[in-house]
């Protein structure tokens, strides 16, 4: 789970007309062409996470598609000088051409918490933008890795299953609710604490994206540091209120959108790494998943050309980390099946 992002884009030079891309003082090799949707384009996380695509030399065709002001976020981000070619969709008769021919399609549409509101408080707007733009994909794209951004993830990733299982075109491989926020804040609080830098952390955080059910395994985080329980504790507690940290300082204005259009970026790229077969491809996601009895958990995951390749078991927990995994099972349960209920209804 390294920086893929900032390692392409310091040791790789790329043209905008071909699809070749030129190691420094290496030979040349070529990528496959990738296109990459946004849903949800113009808002807070949208704008930043189109520019960081639009750097990702893994993109040949970025489509940026939001209800309102996708126009002008197309044509501004067009203007950089990298390999991927932008068009801007707006409105939902032209999602079909924003879709088709998708590989990966990125969801960050919906809205943002407030302070005093809880991830779930967000479902009854979300759920319906989440599902609609769900059907769209079925149709349009049934093949593309779904990033889902959108909140509750604990409960838009079971919708988006339960929508893909009805159009008979779910592959439980291609449906990823983006956690990666979770692993980066874990990663930098612990870096903070431990007094190590902060590249080289690796901390897997496992569960689900809201609260408690975000459990950071600080046991197994990398470099080791001989850190106190209250310690590990307090660093536990921060890492599942990292989201309501943001909102109180934005104090009405949204919820985190720059650390998250970073965190969306790395695991979209980690996407495309996995479907032009790089190996060793693993980030923490929120997939269908049999490493615990709910059908939905967040784990490392190890990405291919077919997306989803292992979902890696959990590893040895510590004492603290078994009650906080037993304490998290029965919210994520409910909101799993409160998205399910919601779809079929
Ligand atoms: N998974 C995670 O770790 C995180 C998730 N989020 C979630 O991401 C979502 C977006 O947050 P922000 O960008 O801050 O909100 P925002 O309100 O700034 O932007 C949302 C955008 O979605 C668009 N939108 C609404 N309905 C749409 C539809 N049917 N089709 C396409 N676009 C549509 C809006 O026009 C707006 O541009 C929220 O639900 C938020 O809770 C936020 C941070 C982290
Ligand atoms: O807290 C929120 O509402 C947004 C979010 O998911 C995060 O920042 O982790």
């Amino acid at each position: 789970m390294r920086n893929s992002i900032v390692r392409s884009i310091k040791s790789l030079t790329y043209s905008s007309s071909s699809h070749l891309i030129r190691r420094r003082g290496f030979a040349t090799e070529s990528v496959p062409d990738r296109k990459v949707a946004v849903l949800g384009a113009a808002g807070g996380i949208g704008q930043p996470l189109s520019l960081l695509m639009k750097l990702n030399p893994l993109v040949s065709t970025l489509a940026l598609y939001d209800i309102a002001n996708t126009p002008g976020v197309a044509a501004d981000v067009s203007h950089i000088n990298t390999r991927s070619e932008v068009a801007g969709y707006v409105g939902e008769e032209q999602l079909r051409q924003a879709l088709e021919g998708s590989d990966v399609v990125i969801i960050p549409a919906g809205v943002p918490r407030k302070p005093g509101m809880t991830r779930d408080d967000l479902f009854n707007i979300n759920a319906g933008i989440v599902k609609g733009l769900c059907e769209a994909i079925s149709k349009y794209c049934p093949n593309a890795l779904v990033n889902m951004i959108s909140n509750p993830v604990n409960s838009t990733v079971p919708i988006a299953s339960e929508v893909f299982k009805r159009a008979g075109t779910y592959d439980e491989k291609k449906l990823f609710g983006v956690t990666t926020l979770d692993v980066v804040r874990a990663k930098t609080f612990y870096a903070g604490k431990a007094k190590v830098p902060v590249a080289e952390v690796n901390v897997p955080v496992v569960g689900g994206h809201a609260g408690i059910t975000i459990l950071p395994l600080f046991s197994q985080a990398t470099p080791k540091a001989n850190l106190s329980e209250e310690e590990i504790k307090a660093l536990t507690r921060r890492t599942q209120d990292g989201g309501t940290e943001v909102v109180e300082a934005k104090a009405g204005k949204g919820s985190a959108t720059l650390s998250m259009a970073y965190a969306g970026a790395i695991f979209a790229d980690a996407c495309l790494k996995g479907l032009n077969g790089v190996p060793d491809v693993v980030e923490c996601s929120f997939v269908q998943s049999s490493v615990t009895e709910l059908p939905f958990f967040a784990s490392k995951v190890r990405l291919g050309k077919n997306g989803v390749e292992e979902i890696l078991g959990l590893g040895p927990l510590s004492d603290f980390e078994k009650e906080g995994l037993e304490k998290l099972k029965p919210e994520l349960k409910a909101s799993i099946e409160k998205g399910i209920k919601f779809a079929n209804q």
